[in-house]
């Protein structure tokens, strides 16, 4: 056998040794969210994450190649996480709520814990049509932005696995929320108008609400839209008070309850 040979050889093996981890580590995870499921644990740990960065940084401080194996370690991460979410939700996720109610912070979140795509419906809408979703409004009215929502949804419903982050407005054509129950689970965020106000006083990329940025407007217009956002929801979570990551957490248990009950 050559040198050339015998170093192919050497690296074959070390193929099978990634290989075998690979699985293992994929084994091991599974092992972990059964165990955490049967003792009522919360399924999402962000700070392992972080201990695992930790350990990597400190094994590759001398290691000239660091930003590559950063690089492999991240792929291994994401497939991790996309196992994990593949696992918990064979379905979409489709999270609805007034404006403010924190669809957009939860998708993303959601996309950081499970490297789940999102779409994100206002956005792309946005893109698309070249424009803020302020300038929409205004030059082509709301009617039309209402019919590219609900195409968009149509659209969407091509995909599998993925965070559906609507609009406040999405689930009030009922024809809308047909499309999203194709698929998907429907996850209603709730606040308070106070908190609701807290959270958008702010911005100005909110047009239905852009010149009454006031509780008793924002409690009103709730309250028009309550019925139907209750409607729609398969789960309902209340955000007032509650951190990014208390919001993730309830919304995975309620969603694993639901499955857990639809058995
Ligand atoms: N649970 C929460 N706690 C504190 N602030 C939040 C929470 N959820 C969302 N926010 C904040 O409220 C604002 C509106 O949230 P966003 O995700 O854009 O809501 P939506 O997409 O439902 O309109 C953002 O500034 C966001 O950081
Ligand atoms: O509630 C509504 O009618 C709307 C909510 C907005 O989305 P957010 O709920 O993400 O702010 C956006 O779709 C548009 O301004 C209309
Ligand atoms: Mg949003």
């Amino acid at each position: 056998m050559t040198r050339l040979e015998k170093l192919r050889k050497r690296l074959g093996q070390c193929d099978e040794i990634l290989l075998d981890a690979i699985l293992m580590r994929h084994h091991i995870i599974k092992d972990i969210m059964a165990y955490k499921e049967e003792n009522g644990l919360n399924i999402l740990d962000p700070e392992q994450e972080e201990r695992q960065k930790e350990w990597l940084d400190g094994r590759l401080e001398d290691e000239s190649n660091a930003s590559e194996v950063w690089d492999i370690f991240h792929a291994i991460g994401k497939a991790s996480k996309q196992m994990q979410a593949r696992k918990l939700f064979d379905y979409n996720i489709v999270l609805i709520g007034f404006m403010g109610a924190g669809k957009t912070s939860i998708s993303e979140y959601l996309k950081t814990l499970f490297a789940m795509d999102v779409i994100e419906m206002d956005q792309i809408i946005a893109e698309r049509e070249g424009m803020s979703i302020p300038d929409i409004f205004e030059v082509h009215g709301e009617q039309y932005f209402r019919d590219l929502e609900t195409n968009l949804l149509i659209e969407m419903q091509a995909r599998k696995n993925v965070v559906i982050s609507c609009g406040g407005g999405t689930p009030l054509r009922e024809c809308n929320v047909v499309e999203m129950k194709k698929n998907g689970r429907v996850v209603l965020l709730t606040a308070s108008p106070e908190t609701i106000f807290d959270r958008v006083k702010d911005s100005h990329d909110r047009p239905v609400i852009e010149n009454n940025k006031n509780v008793p407007f924002i409690a009103d217009l709730m309250e028009k839209r309550r019925v139907k956002y209750e409607a729609a929801a398969d789960i309902v979570i209340n955000t007032d008070g509650k951190s990014l990551i208390e919001v993730c957490e309830e919304l995975v248990q309620k969603l694993l309850a639901m499955d857990e009950n639809d058995k």
